[in-house]
């Protein structure tokens, strides 16, 4: 890794836009994959720790520069190569390079009607698992120091949509055991993972199908859906809010991969760490702009110290379907007791419908601090059946707190419940030892800890 760490950095440095603070370095450790740590002298608020060009980042915007070098047909002002520009570029460039034929076949429209996870994953695919597969690898991809430094697939088998989806995870038997807020969560990625890759199947296979009319051999559709599975997830993993202008009515193709800031792990404190701000370049109007990552109100001056960012307030069922892992402590934790309740009012269809009617019906949740005021409705008139009671306290008439007394011994028997539920699947859990498993636990002890803050508070 650390040459690979040495050959991005000399890459990046090939622009006069590109700034790394001397003052930090980038650490592995087993627990979370490489990190950025201080590596002597202070950090202080506001100081940038890295600036990255638009150039150097992957994006729509910079894939369709990209490709438009190989393929003159596609053509935005502002946003892809310009003429003299192309010029200089295939000067660069072999005459058969076979990019000429796999970006050839593309028109504008085409292209502009990808989202731009489609469009980042089709792009990476071909620079990174088809393009080193003519000529013996000599032709290399403009982005390979960036892709020698992402996650393996091994890394990224922590994630539930890889046990679903990957013939090659041994943890498929482990969703079952997942909660009903990351099933909810596996349930929405899935079907995003499959309407992407029905959008760029078609695609890939025919580029497979011109490697192997050169002679090439080239991977089955099966083994190229696991590389997709892959590209997937680091690009989920690691992407980073950006508004693409092109895309500005898709607002999951709001992002960018910046190369180094994407090092950096993740904290649950929202706003002590560092933080992103995104600037226009003068000489690059149209592109998402140069990206830098300034140090939060904390500062850091003890060398050693992980440079964190918040990637947002993410419970640990969130963390572990988006990235992968779990945070031993986070304050963004919720359960979600949905089934619980609605099974409880199940069959009675008054109250069900009265649910319905006033937008209270499922998607109940409890925290750390609260019960969910959607959840404390829904029990409340489970318990007093009091319909006119109830809507004076939708209207805001009466308070949650004349309800309190009455439902209490109701969310003592669910609480109590759920408490025995997760204990059992703690326990079940205690025999795997891998990653997988424990993080599953970890979310469980999560649960039970919120709910054992509520039944003290209830007694
Ligand atoms: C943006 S990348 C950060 C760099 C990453 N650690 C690497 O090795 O390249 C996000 C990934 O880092 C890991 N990660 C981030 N924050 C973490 C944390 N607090 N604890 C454990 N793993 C973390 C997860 O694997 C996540 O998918």
């Amino acid at each position: 890794m650390e040459k690979r760490l040495e050959r991005l950095i000399d890459w990046l440095r090939s622009s006069d836009q590109f700034y790394l603070s001397g003052n930090v370095e980038v650490n592995e450790c087993e627990a979370s994959g490489r990190g950025v740590v201080l590596r002597c002298g202070v950090l202080n608020r506001n100081e940038t720790v890295v600036r990255v060009p638009n150039r150097y980042q992957l994006n729509f915007n910079t894939i369709l520069w990209n490709i438009s070098v190989f393929n003159p047909g596609i053509c935005i002002d502002g946003i892809t190569v310009s003429g003299p520009e192309r010029q200089l570029q295939r000067e660069q460039l072999a005459e058969n390079d076979p990019r000429f034929r796999l970006y050839g076949a593309f028109d504008q429209e085409t292209l502009l009607a990808f989202t731009s996870f489609q469009l980042v994953t089709f792009y990476i695919l071909v620079e990174r698992v088809l393009l080193p597969l003519w000529f013996g690898g000599s032709i290399e991809s403009f982005w390979q120091p960036f892709f020698d430094v992402w996650p393996s697939r091994e890394e990224l088998g922590s994630i539930p949509a890889i046990w679903s989806n990957s013939v090659s995870s041994g943890d498929r038997e482990l969703v079952e055991l997942l909660p009903l807020a990351s099933q909810k969560l596996l349930e929405k990625k899935n079907k995003l993972l499959r309407q992407d890759w029905e959008a760029i199947q078609p695609w890939l296979i025919s580029r497979c199908e011109l490697l192997r009319q050169d002679g090439h051999h080239c991977p089955s559709i099966e083994e190229i859906y696991e590389d997709f599975l892959h590209v997937y997830f680091i690009i989920n993993s690691r992407c980073l809010y950006a508004r693409v202008q092109l895309k500005r009515d898709d607002e999951e193709s709001q992002f960018t991969m910046v190369p180094f800031v994407d090092f950096l792990n993740h904290t649950d404190d929202v706003d002590q760490h560092c933080y992103p701000e995104i600037k226009r370049d003068r000489n690059d109007p149209l592109g998402i702009g140069i990206f830098s990552l300034k140090c939060g109100k904390r500062g850091y001056t003890k060398a050693g110290d992980e440079i964190l960012l918040n990637y947002g307030p993410h419970s640990n069922d969130f963390l572990l379907n988006e990235y992968g892992f779990v945070l031993q402590q986070n304050r963004w934790n919720f359960i979600d007791i949905s089934d619980e309740v609605t099974n409880l009012i199940d069959g009675d269809t008054v109250m069900t419908e009265f649910l319905k009617n006033h937008g209270y019906w499922d998607n109940y949740t409890i925290n750390y601090s609260e019960i969910s005021y959607r959840a404390l409705v829904a029990i409340s008139l489970l318990v007093t059946q009091d319909y006119r009671r109830i809507e004076k306290l939708l209207l805001g008439f009466i308070s949650e707190d004349y309800f309190l007394p009455k439902i209490s011994k109701k969310l003592h028997e669910l609480l109590g419940k759920l408490l025995q539920d997760y204990r059992d699947l703690l326990q079940s859990l205690k025999d795997q030892p891998a990653t997988s498993a424990r993080n599953l636990g970890t979310i469980y002890r999560g649960y039970i800890d919120i709910i054992e803050h509520h039944l003290d508070s209830l007694s």
